[in-house]
């Protein structure tokens, strides 16, 4: 179960992060977002982090030039687009070496409508809202392996996997104390139910 968590923006949760094991662990770029980070505060924290974990720059609806230069600033080695970006913003993220996932709502999942992602995200209709969907809310059943996210949390997480049965999870707003606010505490809880 590959766990990514997302919307870190201090070291002692990058921290916790890596050292419960999760696989991935995020930096939100999106304008608007309580967890926006800059580049320049990403960049030392995106440092920190062991080879083997991934580091994942969010963006929702940003030029592809923009998007790709907070991405070398700050150093991460994969670009999560959120906002029904075309095919060619991950060929362009691709060709500039940095492996990508598509974000798509639950909603507008279509078998064949999540194309350019080298990996795809299925999450709630508003991203790091804390809110969860159901098996039925997806149009059709993903046939490639996906990661699930959407209002996941320490007490939910088994048994939405068990739900759902994605290859991998994200969670932003499960692990916080308050909207923006990570807690070291709840990210290793939710790492250890996720693997549970
Ligand atoms: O987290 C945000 O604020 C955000 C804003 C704009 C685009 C994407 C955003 N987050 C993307 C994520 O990968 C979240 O982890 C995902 O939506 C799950 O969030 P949550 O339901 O709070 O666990």
């Amino acid at each position: 179960m590959f766990v990514k968590v997302c919307g870190l923006r201090t070291p002692e949760t990058v921290d916790a992060a890596v050292e419960s094991g999760a696989d991935a662990v995020g930096f939100v770029f999106a304008p608007g977002s309580v967890r926006l980070i800059s580049s320049d505060d990403a960049a030392p924290l995106v440092a920190r982090v062991p080879d083997e974990v991934e580091t994942v720059g969010v963006f929702r609806g940003q030029p592809i030039d923009e998007v790709l230069r907070l991405a070398r600033e700050s150093g991460v080695g994969t670009i999560q687009l959120h906002g029904d970006e075309p095919d060619d913003h991950f060929a362009r993220a691709a060709e500039a070496g940095f492996r990508t996932i598509r974000a798509i709502s639950a909603a507008r999942f279509t078998a064949s409508g999540h194309t350019g992602g080298e990996r795809l995200l299925i999450d709630a209709t508003v991203p790091g809202s804390g809110t969860t969907f159901s098996p039925a809310d997806l149009p059709v059943p993903p046939t490639v392996d996906w990661l699930l996210a959407g209002g996941l949390r320490p007490d939910n997480v088994a048994a939405l996997i068990a739900a759902f049965g994605p290859s991998g999870v994200d969670v932003s707003s499960g692990v916080e104390s308050a909207p923006g606010v990570k807690d070291p505490v709840l990210i290793r809880a939710f790492v250890v139910a996720a693997r549970s």
